[in-house]
């Protein structure tokens, strides 16, 4: 790819190689422009190299993220406030609508609970500017940004992009500092409010040679990577199961038929309801092999002199892994671009364990550090709208093909009706 030497992996065993067994070797991140002025200096988790450092802040998330888990209900609780929120103003439509914007909102509302503990109405201005901007920096980088390819274009006068960039990066930086200091003004050790809290908690307590090692800007970092990594990804996976439900309405219905015998219409669904939803867990999961958000995942880079499938790889290789291509290989599915969730059932009807060739949150060291939340988000999400809503499309056939993008997956402006079943 340009100048930077990289490698591209399409097969499971590779994959596997070279994301468990040799995962220190693949663990690195490659450096970019852009990606070093957002994350003041590398100081996040998803795009700092592979360094003690890095080791003791995913450390740190992950002992904020089981504070926050160890009471599921908290996530959960926020779900169903967002998801109350978006069906009030759904159910006053009554005719075709792009489901964009209120899926969007509606995630980009639990993330920001969950991180600073803020829920928003769904036309708060504040909150419609923090999506546009967001929106707007997806946009700018979503072909990926030529000065992080090309190190010249770096030296060049500013273009307009590069200019809005820079604009969108302080916003952002901004809103991220004075939401933790609004945290660390207020905090007290006995009511911890949101994972910002969970983070200033983990981070008094860690041993004092570990805490010197990370600063309040790592810890702003890591919420900023939370709210960047989160949002995006769970929105387009659930516009996409919206999709599928729409072009599907036999296997929606058989979806429905499931909530209705195990949870019924008295209360909305909780993630403890999981085990007794198989079909629906199978539903999200197939939606996942066909469409996920990052097709290559977030590109990876060697840290050493190493090999893969045989092949030597020279140290600081970018390493990028199809997963797109993993999900879609004849060798481990059988007619694999057919929308079939009873691939992911056993014969008693239950999730398998683990199905050979699918790694929607990648694997190994820089395995998605929020596959947990991800997976109750939109699970919760999910079913409470399939709960609640049969979903069809006006009269318009349904294109799966993905908005033009090298990297992302993200669904092309569809439009749906909505009946309430209660
Ligand atoms: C549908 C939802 C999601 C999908 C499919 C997804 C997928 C991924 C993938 C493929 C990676 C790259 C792993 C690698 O480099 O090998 C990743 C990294 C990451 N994800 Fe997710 N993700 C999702 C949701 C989330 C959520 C909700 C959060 C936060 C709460 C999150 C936080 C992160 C972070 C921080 C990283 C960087 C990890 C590191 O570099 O150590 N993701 N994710």
């Amino acid at each position: 790819m340009g100048i930077i030497p990289t490698v591209i992996i399409n097969r499971m065993d590779e994959a596997i190689e070279a994301l468990v067994t040799k995962q220190n070797d693949f663990a690195g991140r490659p450096k970019s422009w852009t990606g070093e002025i957002f994350t003041e200096g590398y100081k996040d988790i998803a795009m700092a190299p592979f360094s003690p450092v890095w080791q003791l802040q995913r450390k740190l998330a992950h002992s904020a993220f089981r504070h926050f888990a160890a009471s599921k209900d908290v996530l959960v609780q926020k779900i169903h406030e967002s998801f109350s929120d978006v069906s009030q103003v759904l159910e006053k439509i009554n005719e075709p609508f792009d489901p964009r914007s209120y899926v969007y909102n509606c995630m980009y509302n639990v993330i920001y609970a969950m991180t600073y503990g803020k829920r928003f109405s769904i036309d708060d201005p504040e909150f419609l500017r923090l999506i546009s901007v967001i929106n707007e920096a997806n946009e700018l980088f979503g072909g990926g940004f030529a000065p992080d390819f090309i190190n010249a274009l770096r030296y060049l006068p500013r273009t307009a992009a590069q200019k809005r960039i820079l604009e969108l990066c302080d916003i952002t930086l901004k809103l991220g500092h004075e939401e933790y200091q609004r945290h660390k003004d207020t905090f007290t050790r006995n009511d911890i409010r949101d994972l910002c809290d969970d983070l200033i908690l983990a981070h008094q307590d860690m041993p004092e040679e570990e805490r010197d090692m990370l600063t309040e800007t790592h810890i702003v970092q890591t919420l900023l990577d939370i709210f960047g990594a989160g949002t995006d990804t769970t929105a387009m996976t659930l516009l996409w199961c919206i999709k599928f439900m729409v072009a599907y309405p036999e296997i929606q219905k058989k979806g429905q038929d499931e909530i209705d015998n195990f949870v019924g219409q008295d209360r909305l669904v909780n993630f403890h309801d999981k085990q007794n939803l198989p079909y629906c867990d199978a539903i999200l999961h197939e939606v996942m092999r066909l469409r996920l958000p990052a097709v290559f995942g977030v590109p990876h880079k060697t840290t050493v002199d190493t090999t893969v499938g045989g092949y030597d790889v020279p140290k600081d290789t970018m390493v990028m892994f199809n997963l797109y291509g993993l999900h879609h290989d004849p060798a481990y599915w059988t007619d694999p671009e057919k929308f079939d969730p009873t691939r992911f059932l056993d014969e008693h009807g239950s999730i398998r364990p683990k199905m050979p060739s699918f790694l929607p949150f990648s694997a190994g060291r820089r395995v998605c550090l929020g596959e947990s939340i991800a997976k109750i988000d939109l699970f919760v999400f999910f079913t409470c709208l399939l709960q609640r809503y049969s979903w069809s499309e006006p009269g318009e056939s349904v294109d799966f093909e993905p908005k033009p993008s090298p990297l992302a997956m993200d669904p092309k402006p569809f439009r749906i009706v909505i009946k309430i079943r209660l």
